[in-house]
């Protein structure tokens, strides 16, 4: 079993858990009444055709205690007042991992960061699960997250259109040239290429630079994981990242916001004029 595998398992689980104690016509119609979405691929510098795009370099900020390839990361007692952090700092979305076992998340978390800030917010789980979807609305979810390696098109297809029926939008998450072509191809709008492998954990940021330029221009193309400082982020920035996703850098550094400016100023500097 890979990682990524042994993963969802537990998510799979933990989820038959939560769907015990509510049924799907409640979640439902509390996701059809949470106030409407923010809009996501705006907040991340994404235009209709990728021509009025500025350059700006955004951030996605994450909320993250504990990760299977590094263990503990942070306590966060208050993931509020690290949301307020972040946005104080300039953050463009905040991250929430709503994970429980390997990332020591929850939605109460998410819900905790959902009513100190009013940004838009990414609900950062392993989606399988249209019932996962419905929960993030429900939630007050702005973005869910869905791994291309984790579903197959059909799946895949299904949960960014159901995301998007709901006013939401997705990050279509990938690490390989063919799992971005599905992605492009599955219609994604927010596309991240993460450098870290879901199935080994090894990290190699080369990887977002290889495949960075398959990405057509009206996509926001997200570089995630491994940024360490400021010189990771101008090369992400360098090759093409409309934005970054951080977790551990943020959560371990003292002044997040700080870090979250130094970031912005680095990336900012170093990405090219414009998209072609
Ligand atoms: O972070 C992990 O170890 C991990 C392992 C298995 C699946 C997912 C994992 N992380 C999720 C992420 O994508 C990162 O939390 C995110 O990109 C931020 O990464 P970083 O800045 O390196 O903390």
């Amino acid at each position: 079993m890979t990682v990524l595998e042994d993963i969802i398992a537990g998510v799979r689980e933990d989820l038959e858990a939560r769907r015990a104690g509510i049924d799907d016509a409640a979640i439902r119609s509390r996701a059809l009444a949470a106030p409407p979405a923010r809009d996501a691929f705006a907040a991340l510098g994404g235009t209709a055709d990728g021509t009025g795009r500025d350059t700006v370099l955004r951030v996605v900020s994450e909320v993250k205690r504990k990760s299977p390839s590094k263990g503990a990361l942070a306590d966060i007692p208050a993931p509020a007042d690290l949301a307020r952090e972040y946005r104080d700092g300039g953050a463009s979305v905040i991250s929430v991992l709503t994970e429980e076992r390997r990332f020591g998340g929850s939605l109460a978390d998410f819900d905790a960061v959902r009513a100190a800030v009013d940004l838009p917010l990414l609900r950062k789980d392993f989606t399988v699960e249209p019932f996962q979807v419905w929960e993030a609305r429900a939630h007050g979810a702005d973005l869910v997250l869905l791994i291309v390696a984790a579903l197959d098109d059909g799946p895949l297809r299904e949960l960014l259109g159901l995301a998007r029926e709901l006013g939401m939008e997705a990050l279509v998450e990938t690490h390989t040239e063919d799992e971005v072509d599905r992605a492009v191809s599955a219609g994604a709008r927010i596309i991240g290429v993460n450098v870290r492998n879901l199935k080994t954990l090894d990290v190699d940021r080369s990887n977002f630079a290889r495949l960075a330029g398959r990405i057509p221009p009206s996509a926001v193309v997200i570089a995630e994981s491994g940024v360490r400082d400021a010189d990771d982020v101008a090369e992400y920035a360098a090759h093409g990242a409309d934005a970054i996703l951080v977790g551990e850098a943020l959560v371990r550094d003292n002044a997040p916001a700080d870090a979250l400016r130094r970031f912005i100023a680095a990336g900012t500097a170093a990405r090219p004029p414009r998209r072609a």
